[in-house]
């Protein structure tokens, strides 16, 4: 049995009703989900507030709720913590409750708007490869070492993610891998974590539902530095015009990254194509079979984090040379005719643009570059333009069609989408609302050496239209429609 005083361990309280000696079993910020002796958080949310729960919450066994105000009618069973913020508080009893497991093993957090799923993944690979004990937690995939777990949040919240920590510990994982989202910085789900480094990628639009302003969504991603403590490493892309600032109040040692500026880790590119690209890596000739230039970022990145980590250099290089690509990240399959298919998370006008740049740069030019993409729902509306303008200037074709519409009319996202589609590009432009029709579409138009990227789902298998998931994989799709077309 765990006391509940003890999980109240660094927890900025406010007030306390009833007593802190009581025993306690679990601890849930869903009302629904609690049972007898159970303690229940109380939060503010973007569409409910946790505090009308508080009575379901007792009514279901709750013996300590903790909320930022307390009931009018207060039940002298329950103990009543009052806190200034749930969130934060929710963070820290995670982690007593889980006997603080960051501390137990090395914990690497990469933040940015684009790369970190690929960078994790890959620091995974390589740790595995060099004969550790890994964990990874990230938008595709949550893995203790070798066993899996789906989840569907990029950051989870606190209490998941110290649970899973807790089961690393279990098993002996020496280091773990995690990507850390403006959400999950925004929401406190990181908050306490002990973490031996810190990896900025990039900063490009994104999210703007959520955090209104690109400075606030640029000072979120900023505040995980801030946290980082100064045993730890914080590694940052140079490149970047956010790069420095990222690390200007950090206490942790700081290190850059970098194609452009001189600085600590240097890359240069110095042979592209479909196959790979071969890379200088601070003086050293590297093979690996990544395409585009964005993932010589994401490989120096790998590279810098495990020399942070004092993985032998030579051990380094040849790791890195090994590593295979991220499930949805410019996965790319030839059909039997010859067809180039790249399937592509890019959800991001950055994304986007650096994906079909990279296509641009490799190709002859002969072919046509056929680009199926669209937005999800019920997200940042301010990038669906740009995207559209994006697709345009540098596709020969592109069909624009639906992403994840959620709860919104897939229609009016895709005319939002087309705003953007210059004048220059809008015949070249098509719409087809059902992305299983664009892709025939695009597989319809495709002749031997053309390329179709289906970008923006990536290693998604599903595709959510009014909260509801049905089966959908663009790779799947995509193979199954080129064979019955015999292309
Ligand atoms: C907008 C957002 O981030 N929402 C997240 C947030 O929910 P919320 O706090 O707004 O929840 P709410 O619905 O308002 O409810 C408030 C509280 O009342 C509780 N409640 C509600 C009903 C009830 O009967 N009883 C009860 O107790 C809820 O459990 C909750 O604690 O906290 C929840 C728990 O941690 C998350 O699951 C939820 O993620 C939603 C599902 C989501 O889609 N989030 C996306 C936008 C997200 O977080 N994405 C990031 C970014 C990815 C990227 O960078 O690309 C990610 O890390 O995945
Ligand atoms: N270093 C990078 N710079 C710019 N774009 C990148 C970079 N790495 C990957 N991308 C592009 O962004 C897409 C998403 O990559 P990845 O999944 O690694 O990012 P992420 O940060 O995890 O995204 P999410 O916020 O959805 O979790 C890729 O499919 C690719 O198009
Ligand atoms: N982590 C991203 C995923 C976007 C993926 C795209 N397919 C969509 O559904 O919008 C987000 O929450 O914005
Ligand atoms: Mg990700």
């Amino acid at each position: 049995m765990i006391v509940l005083k003890d999980i109240l361990y660094k927890v900025a309280i406010e007030s306390v009703k009833g007593s802190t000696a009581v025993d306690i079993k679990k601890i849930h910020f869903d009302s629904r989900l609690i049972s007898a002796q159970d303690v229940f958080v109380a939060i503010k949310g973007e569409t409910a507030d946790g505090h009308a729960f508080i009575e379901a919450a007792v009514a279901n066994g709750a013996n300590v709720v903790v909320c930022e105000e307390l009931p009018s009618e207060v039940i002298p069973e329950v103990s009543y913590i009052q806190v200034k913020d749930c969130r934060e508080a929710l963070a820290v009893m995670a982690s007593n409750y889980y006997d603080n497991p960051s501390a137990n093993l090395k914990l690497i957090g990469v933040t940015g708007t684009n790369g970190k799923t690929t960078v994790t993944s890959l620091l995974y690979q390589m740790f595995k490869t060099l004969g550790y004990k890994v964990g990874l937690i990230s938008t595709v995939v949550i893995k203790v070492d070798d066993k899996d777990y789906p989840t569907k949040l990029t950051t989870p919240d606190s209490l998941t993610i110290n649970s899973y920590l807790k089961e690393m510990n279990e098993v002996g994982v020496e280091f773990c891998f995690m990507e850390v989202s403006s959400h999950g910085i925004a929401q406190h789900r990181t908050l306490g974590l002990n973490f031996e480094g810190g990896v900025f990628t990039n900063l490009s639009q994104d999210h703007l539902d959520y955090h209104k302003t690109f400075a606030k969504y640029r000072d979120v991603k900023k505040r995980f530095f801030d946290q980082l403590s100064k045993k730890g490493f914080a590694l940052t892309n140079v490149d970047d015009k956010n790069g420095n600032y990222m690390l200007q109040n950090t206490k942790a040692k700081t290190f850059g990254y970098g194609v452009k500026n001189l600085t600590d880790y240097k890359v240069k590119i110095l042979e592209k194509s479909f196959s790979g690209l071969k890379l200088n890596i601070n003086g050293t000739e590297v093979w690996s079979r990544f395409i585009g230039d964005f993932n010589a970022y994401n490989l120096l990145a790998v590279y810098a984090v495990a020399d942070l980590l004092e993985v032998k250099d030579i051990e380094n290089l040849q790791n890195l040379s090994q590593l295979k690509p991220v499930e949805g990240r410019y996965q790319h399959h030839m059909s039997s005719t010859g067809i180039h298919v790249i399937v592509d998370y890019a959800h991001t006008p950055d994304a986007l643009q650096n994906v079909l740049q990279t296509t641009n740069d490799i190709r002859s030019r002969s072919e046509e570059l056929i680009t199926v993409v669209g937005c999800g729902g019920d997200r940042d509306t301010t990038k669906r333009p740009l995207m559209g303008k994006i697709a345009g200037n540098l596709s020969t074709k592109v069909i624009l069609t639906s992403d994840n519409p959620r709860t919104e009319d897939p229609d009016s996202i895709i005319k939002d989408i087309e705003k953007g589609v210059e004048p220059q590009d809008v015949s070249k432009t098509l719409s087809i609302t059902s992305r299983q029709q664009a892709i025939k579409t695009a597989c319809i138009l495709a002749q031997q050496r053309d390329i179709i990227l289906i970008a923006g789902k990536g290693h998604e298998t599903y595709q959510e239209i009014n909260g509801i998931r049905s089966d959908f994989d663009d790779l799947k799709i995509v193979k199954e429609l080129l064979d019955q077309l015999n292309k």
